[in-house]
């Protein structure tokens, strides 16, 4: 491949194919936090995902085969575009090129067990396709990412119904917060929590998300033999 070819496959429309960091931040909906009967948060709870855990529409959701309590959260992804470290929250959004719709897929049991161990959640929360992405949204099509409305439903019925101004923490203080700790690169994900109503999905349910006015996306379940 010529070196322009190259450079023309990575754009950040395709960021997912970057193999750049998913940095998650955990309980930042208070509703989320009660629900799971988890402490509200005074500073934001972070975990990691590999590029690997990325998966895309016309491509199902695996059950990893240890699980048998997979949840759905969906959560708005913020998409990097300029790389920093130490990123006053003055200047967050200058590092910011988009926004993606995003599905941090947990094994539930996994992480309630990882939890009462004090061990990491890197099962519960990393595994392969536990990240579903919707399409690119550029900045430009988000005038108020604070103000962005999220559903999820699970076979046309309505689970999770949310909105961004509910975030205890904000995606200037997010993006500021964590580049005081992780160098950020352009083409890193950012999944900024999610709203209440997570619930556990079946093999061979329909997962439709969405982005009022922006985006929508489906995605079914399926089991791999092991
Ligand atoms: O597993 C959890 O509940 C933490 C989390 O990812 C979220 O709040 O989005
Ligand atoms: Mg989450």
């Amino acid at each position: 491949m010529g070196l322009s070819a190259q450079m023309s496959t990575r754009n950040i429309s395709r960021f997912w194919e970057w193999g750049r960091k998913i940095i998650c931040v955990g309980r930042n909906y208070a509703e989320h936090a009660k629900e799971l009967k988890n402490a509200v948060p005074t500073e934001p709870v972070l975990f990691l995902k590999p590029p690997s855990a990325y998966v895309r529409e016309g491509s199902p959701i695996v059950l990893p085969f240890y699980s048998s309590n997979l949840h759905h959260e969906v959560e708005l992804g913020v998409v990097i575009g300029k790389g920093g470290a130490a990123i006053p929250q003055s200047a967050a959004m200058e590092h910011v090129a988009g926004y993606a719709l995003c599905l941090d897929m947990t094994a539930r049991d996994v992480q309630d067990e990882c939890k009462s161990k004090g061990l990491p959640w890197t099962l519960a929360k990393a595994f392969d396709t536990s990240c579903p992405v919707s399409e690119f949204i550029p900045k430009e099509r988000v005038p108020e990412p604070g103000n962005v409305k999220l559903w999820l439903k699970v076979n046309s019925q309505l689970r999770q119904s949310g909105c961004t101004s509910d975030m205890i923490f904000s995606i200037p203080y997010l993006v500021s917060y964590i580049s005081d700790f992780i160098t950020l690169e352009e083409g890193d994900l950012i999944l900024t929590g999610t709203p209440k109503g997570v619930s556990a999905v079946q093999e061979q349910d329909e997962l439709q998300a969405g982005i009022d006015g922006l985006v929508t996306m489906t995605f079914t379940v399926e089991r791999k033999d092991h």
